[in-house]
Parts: C-alpha cells; structure tokens; sequence
C-alpha cells in the first residue's frame, strides 16, 4: 500500500533519512522508534505525502507520489488516517463535530449513527458536545483516533498516540489501534514507548523498525 525505495530525506542542514526502505502491506502493523529527533515524524510526513523526498521513490496503493496531482493527492490521502503528534482541534466546535470533520470536508454529512458508534467506541459518547479544551489529554488522543478512522482508512499513521497520557491510557489506546488492526487496518505507530512496544507483542504480530544512523534497522529482541 505504501513504498518507500532508497528514499534520503533532510530539511537542508545535516543529513536525517538516508536509503530509507519500507513496505506497509495491507494487514501490517509496525512501530517505529528511534530517538528523539531522528526522523520518525518526518518519515511518517513521508508516508502520506505530506512531505516529498529528496531522493528515491514513495509509492502510495501502486502509484508513484511524484506522478500525483494535487487533487489525486488528496483522494489518495483519504485512504490514510493520520494521528497526529500534537491532536489539534478546532476548539469553538464540539468534540463531534470535530471528529467529523475528515467527512465533512469531502461534502458529505456523516451519518449520525456511525458518528455516535465511532464515538462510542473511543468511549467518548458522553462527550460528544463537550468543546475540544475541556477535554483531558486521553479524551483528546482518543478523539484524535477517531477522527483518524471516520473515513475507513486502508492504513493508519500514529505519531506518538499515547505522548501524553498515563500508561493505562497508553494501554487503552493501544487496544483500540489492534482491534483496528484485526479488522483488517494497517497500523505504523511512532513511539518512545517502549514498553507499550513490549504488550503490544502479546497481542498482535508486529514489527519494530528503529531508525538508527539515518537508516531504518528491525529491532532486535532487546526491546
Ligand atoms: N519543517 C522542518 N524544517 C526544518 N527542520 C525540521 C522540520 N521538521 C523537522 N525538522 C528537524 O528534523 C529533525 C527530525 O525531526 P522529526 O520530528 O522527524 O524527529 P522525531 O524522531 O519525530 O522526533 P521526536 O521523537 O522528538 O518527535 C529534527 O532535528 C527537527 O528539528
């Protein structure tokens, strides 16, 4: 679904991603760690082509990003939901309304019950017209996901999902993104945390990739 072939990418200084292979199949889950300030969220940047490369090619479900036209771009980004780092919202609308948002922006009303059943499986049904800065920052990572999945995506892209929430929210989360997984989602998560990495193993069959020296490596049974 998404390629990444010897792709280098930098922002002009240092280098940052160098050769840089990657396949996300339909079905996969991996995370990818690394420490902070080695690419991880510019890779994901890379995976939905909100950045394009320096070098080398990004292929998104068969078609090469550099052939896609700005409108082609966007149909194409449809099918990916991304989490992003910072889960901003539009604070003067209601929690629903914001996670509708993906929808709505395509001209289409989203249908009421599957709104109140993605929300109720976020568990946020009884937030759903709360205003996005009186949420704590679990609800707001929650309603981050859901907003990620309202349209279906093929794949989903997390930027560190459980960043700030305590690890029993980390741990909900997670179930959320493999029960996602299982229903036939790709999942890539960007994480610290390790030992969210760790109980996720126990649960489903994922792959660790590690950027290590601008390169991407699989981690080893250290983690
Ligand atoms: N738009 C940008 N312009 C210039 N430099 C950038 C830009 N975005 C990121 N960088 C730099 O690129 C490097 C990698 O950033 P990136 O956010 O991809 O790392 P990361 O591994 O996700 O970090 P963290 O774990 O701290 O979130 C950092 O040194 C960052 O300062």
């Amino acid at each position: 679904m998404i390629r990444l072939a010897n792709v280098s990418h930098d922002y002009g200084g240092r280098g940052l991603l160098k050769n840089i292979d990657l396949h996300i199949a339909p079905g996969a889950f991996h995370f990818l760690t690394g420490p902070s300030g080695a690419g991880k969220s510019t890779l994901l940047k890379l995976c939905y082509g909100e950045l394009r490369p320096n070098d080398g090619d990004v292929e998104l479900f068969g078609q090469p990003l550099s052939a896609l036209s700005r409108d082609a771009l966007a149909d194409t980004r449809r099918r990916i939901g991304v989490i992003h780092q910072d889960c901003q919202f539009l604070d003067h609308l209601s929690l629903a309304e914001n996670v509708a948002l993906p929808f709505v922006a395509t001209g289409r009303q989203v249908p009421e019950a599957d709104l109140r059943e993605l929300l109720a499986w976020v568990g946020l049904a009884g937030q759903a017209d709360s205003l996005p800065p009186t949420l704590s920052g679990g609800e707001r990572q929650r309603a981050a996901l859901a907003r990620a999945v309202i349209m279906s995506p093929e794949v989903v892209l997390a930027d560190e999902p459980t960043g700030n929430v305590d690890p029993e929210m980390s741990q909900r989360l997670l179930s959320l993104l493999v029960e996602l997984n299982r229903m036939g989602t790709a999942v890539m998560i960007a994480t610290h945390d390790l030992p969210l990495i760790r109980s996720a193993k126990t649960m489903v069959s994922a792959r660790v990739l590690r950027i290590v020296d601008q390169g991407l490596q699989s981690a080893g049974s250290d983690l």
